[in-house]
């Protein structure tokens, strides 16, 4: 398979570009019964970064995505997102914060009995109380943003392509303007160009809107080309974190063996290139 790391501007974002920790994550223990799955996790987002998050199929970052989310409960450890203990958080403040949250599910999850529009006014319904032309309006200007043409509006999950679909979940997500969005495995499934011109959009999102992004992904070329930084689940902790640079000297095995491996080399040589 052709690399696809070329046609994306890798920009660098250094430290001193990004802002203030939004998501910061201490000593997080989850568990099922005697199953430990993350044990003293600790981990930070910055406002403004792109952060891939991988880890071996399995290693739990469905199980850490969920639980930042609230839809898991920890053992102990702390979340605090914008500065707010989740758990001592009141029920207005952990509202506000869910506001400020955009998600895309694995597979895009639209509903498939809405139409494109319809699905991106989903959290403006749950959420905000807009007359309807406001929110067919705001609908409209989230799917431009995603760069999906006026007429897929109307269009039903069922007649779009695995890429616009994920563009209109993407829409969906940003619906809120939130200051983070959580993305799992958005590329998977999506053919190199489509996968790629996705990252572009999300790389540009960052860029124009100050944007902060979790992605969980398996995706070598998101990460060599947008993600600023990356973390690895491993021995139910982030085993290590960094840029791409980082990954590529750490001497860790499973780090190692996936970013030193055949097809991330070659996609290392082609970013360089
Ligand atoms: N509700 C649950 N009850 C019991 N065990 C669970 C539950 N949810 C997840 N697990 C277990 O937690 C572990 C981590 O699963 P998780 O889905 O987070 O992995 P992952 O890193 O996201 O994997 P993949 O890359 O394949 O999506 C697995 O062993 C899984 O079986």
């Amino acid at each position: 398979m052709a690399s696809r790391t070329k046609t994306i501007q890798v920009e660098s974002h250094g430290p001193e570009a990004r802002g203030e920790i939004v998501l910061s994550v201490r000593d997080l223990t989850v568990a099922f019964g005697e199953k430990v799955i993350l044990e003293k996790l600790d981990l930070d987002i910055r406002r403004g970064e792109i952060l891939g998050f991988v880890g071996a199929s399995g290693a739990g970052k469905s199980v850490l995505l969920r639980t930042i989310l609230g839809l898991i409960h920890k053992r102990s450890g702390k979340i605090k997102l914008f500065d707010v203990d989740l758990e001592a958080a009141s029920e207005e403040e952990r509202l506000r914060i869910d506001m400020r949250l955009g998600m895309l599910f694995q597979h895009g999850a639209l509903f498939s009995a809405l139409t494109v529009l319809e699905n991106v006014q989903v959290p403006m319904r749950e959420y905000l109380d807009l007359p309807k032309r406001l929110m067919d309006e705001l609908a409209m200007l989230k799917i431009e943003l995603v760069g999906l043409p006026p007429d897929a509006a109307g269009k039903f999950p069922s007649e779009l392509s695995g890429g616009m679909i994920k563009r209109a979940a993407l829409a969906r997500a940003l619906a809120l303007d939130p200051d983070i969005v959580f993305l799992d495995e958005p590329t998977s499934g999506l053919d190199p160009i489509g996968a790629a011109e996705f990252d572009e959009l999300v790389g540009k999102m960052r860029d124009t809107m100050g944007l902060t992004v979790y992605m969980v992904t398996h995706d070598l070329d998101s990460l060599f080309s947008v993600c600023d930084r990356v973390a690895v689940l491993g021995d139910k902790k982030v085993l290590v974190e960094g840029t791409i640079e980082d990954m590529l000297k750490s001497e860790e095995p499973w780090v190692k063996s996936y970013f030193r491996g055949k097809r991330a080399r070659q996609l290392d040589l082609a970013a360089r290139a």
